[in-house]
This record gives structure tokens, sequence and C-alpha cells, in this order.
């Protein structure tokens, strides 16, 4: 079989070509990188392309205790004819430094639909600047990936949502954004999309309607919202106040990553899909006991591990046979 170039997977679908990027952008001062240029992630996708023999179609995210880690029965580990990469091992790629992340990019079949999953992602509060948490999405793209499901671990805000409930993503609110931290900042690159590109249409809504109907079939719909979900930049967990002021603007779940995910698949015309595994109540009062912490947000995981990896893999499955050209 002819080796798999990358070039040739993105050429059909670029509009401009630009000049090229210097290896590392920087911004207007010259002294603040912004992204690797397009032919950089192109050797990294090369270098991913000649280990494996076919193009994944879909790309998944798994989150914080949602197959990032859990070995068995988690949705990475369920992937058959597997190939395994380990980041260190991927040139240009960071590494994975939180404790629920394993830290590999596994190459296979989930119900005969050829996927590539992120065990691990790479967050803000880990020191990497959104650009760099977020070359992943791009490379996906370079490997032919059409279609990204982004999953995450989220704190419930929704006064209506219960530890263990699962909430399709609607829409986000961009926090970081608002204060001018966004994974697009700096020179742009047509050749994985328009400077400018709309953000209302985010979350397919096919795929949304999709998913909840799987939901019925499998008997979960119960415990399965639909919802606006926002990225804080962490590593802490929210203060009362802040919570209470992201309920009043419309946040129902509050989680530390997926938007500059999504904003990066969507700039290259990824089609995306969210869903949130509710892994703790929000504090919103003064007078309650508890506390956010990590281990819960693992344990949840954990206990939803199988229903996850069944749901998810439904997904992948009714995606793969939806209307490609569907908004
Ligand atoms: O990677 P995700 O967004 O699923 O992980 C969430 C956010 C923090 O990394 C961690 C907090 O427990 O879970
Ligand atoms: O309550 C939370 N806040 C932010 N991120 C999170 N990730 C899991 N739970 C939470």
């Amino acid at each position: 079989m002819a080796p798999i170039n990358a070039n040739d997977i993105v050429e059909k679908n670029c509009l401009v070509t630009q000049k090229v990027l210097p290896e590392i952008g920087s911004d207007c001062n010259g002294n603040e990188k912004t992204g690797y240029s397009y032919e950089t992630l192109v050797e990294t996708a090369n270098f991913l392309l000649s280990r494996i023999s076919e193009k994944p179609n879909i790309g998944i995210i798994c989150g914080s205790g949602m197959g990032s880690y859990w070995k068995e029965g988690s949705l990475a580990e369920s992937i058959t004819d597997g190939v395994r990469i380990p980041y260190e091992d991927i040139p240009n790629f960071p590494i994975s430094t939180v404790e629920g992340h394993h830290g590999q990019l596994v190459f296979g079949h989930i119900e005969g639909v050829s996927v590539v999953a992120m065990q691990g992602r790479f967050h803000y509060y880990e020191g990497y600047p959104l650009w760099k948490c977020c070359l992943p999405v791009r490379v996906m793209k370079l490997l032919g990936v059409k279609i990204l499901i982004a999953t995450n671990a989220a704190g419930g805000l929704n006064p209506n949502y219960k530890i263990g409930d699962l909430m399709i993503v609607r829409d986000h609110i961009n926090m970081m954004g608002f204060a001018g931290n966004n994974p697009l900042h700096g020179p742009n690159d047509e050749r994985f999309g328009p400077r400018f590109p709309p953000m209302n249409k985010a979350y397919n809504y096919e795929f949304r309607k999709i998913a909840k109907e799987v939901a019925k079939e499998l008997n979960i719909d119960h415990i399965v919202r639909e919802g606006v979900y926002t990225c804080l930049g962490g590593p802490n967990f929210e203060t009362v106040a802040e919570l209470n002021m992201l309920k009043m603007v419309g946040v129902d779940a509050v989680g530390m990553s997926t938007v500059h995910e999504v904003i990066t698949a969507r700039h290259c015309d990824i089609k995306v899909f969210g869903l949130s595994l509710i892994t703790n109540e929000c504090i919103t009062n003064y007078d309650q006991d508890a506390e956010a912490n990590h281990e819960e947000v693992l344990d949840v995981g954990r206990m939803r591990q199988e229903m996850l990896r069944k749901y998810v893999s439904c997904l992948v499955k009714k995606f793969s046979q939806a209307d490609p050209d569907a908004p």
C-alpha cells in the first residue's frame, strides 16, 4: 500500500494557499509563540500516518475518567486492532501531566469505524498555551478526521443535574476568550481555516439529535441532559461567587477543557459533538460543607466507564452513518 501523506488529505479542502509561516509563530511583539507552522504539523501527521494503515474518520478526546486512564473496559481500551503511540514518541507533541490522563494516541476501530482516540488531553493549567493544548486537533485534521467527539468531566451547576449524569453540549461560553485568550490568536493560516470563523453552530445539530435518540434506545435518557458548558483556566476549582456568576449567565456545567479544542476543530471544519460527565455538584452556597476534588472526578468516571463506552461506541457508529453534509 502506498504511504499516506497528510498534504494529500487536506489539499482538496484548501481554498487559499498562504505563505509559509515561521516554524513557530509569534505575536505582534515578536515574543510570544502562537503555534507551530502547517508544515511542522504535516511532519507530525506524516510520522503518525507512517505507523498506521488506515486513516481515522472520527477523533475522540477522552476526558478525565472517561477512558483517559482507566484501562480495563474504558472506551480507548476497547478499540480493536489498536495501534498505541505514546505522546512522548510523537514529534512536536506535548506530554500529558495530569493524574488520570494516560498520554497516548490509540488508532483502530470502534464498531468497524476507523478512529483515533486521545487517551489524555492537554490543559491550560499544565502550563501549555491554548494553541498547544489544541495541537492534536489540527494533527487529527491532517490525518483525515472529519468528526470530533470531545468528552470531559465537569461540575454540575444546573440544580437539576445529578452526579453521574451526562450532558450533551449544546453550546459553550468561551470565558477565557473574553479575556483575549484564544487558540486561534496569532497569524492565521488559511490552510487550516478562515481568520474569523463563525461559532454559532459549534456543536453539530444532527449529532445532538442522534445522541438523544441513542440515549433513548439504550434506556439512559433519564440521565442524559443537554446544556451549556464553560471552561475556566484552572487548576483551582471555582469559588462560590464565581459559580453563582456563571449560573446567572446560563452555564450548566463547568470544566477546564474542551472549549478551545472545539474552536480549533470548527476553524478547520471538523464537525463536533461534545459530551460532559457530571462528576461533582458545584457548590453555590456558603453553608455547604462539601469541596470539589479530583479524586471524586476520577471515581465518578470509573463508575460510569462501562455506560460511557457503550454510549460513545453507538454514537461513533451512528455519526459515521449520518449525512456528511448536515450542518
Ligand atoms: O480533561 P477534563 O476536562 O475531562 O478534566 C477535568 C478538568 C480537570 O482537568 C480535572 C479536574 O478534576 O477534570
Ligand atoms: O467542578 C468542576 N470545575 C471545574 N472543572 C471540573 N472538572 C470536573 N469537575 C469540575
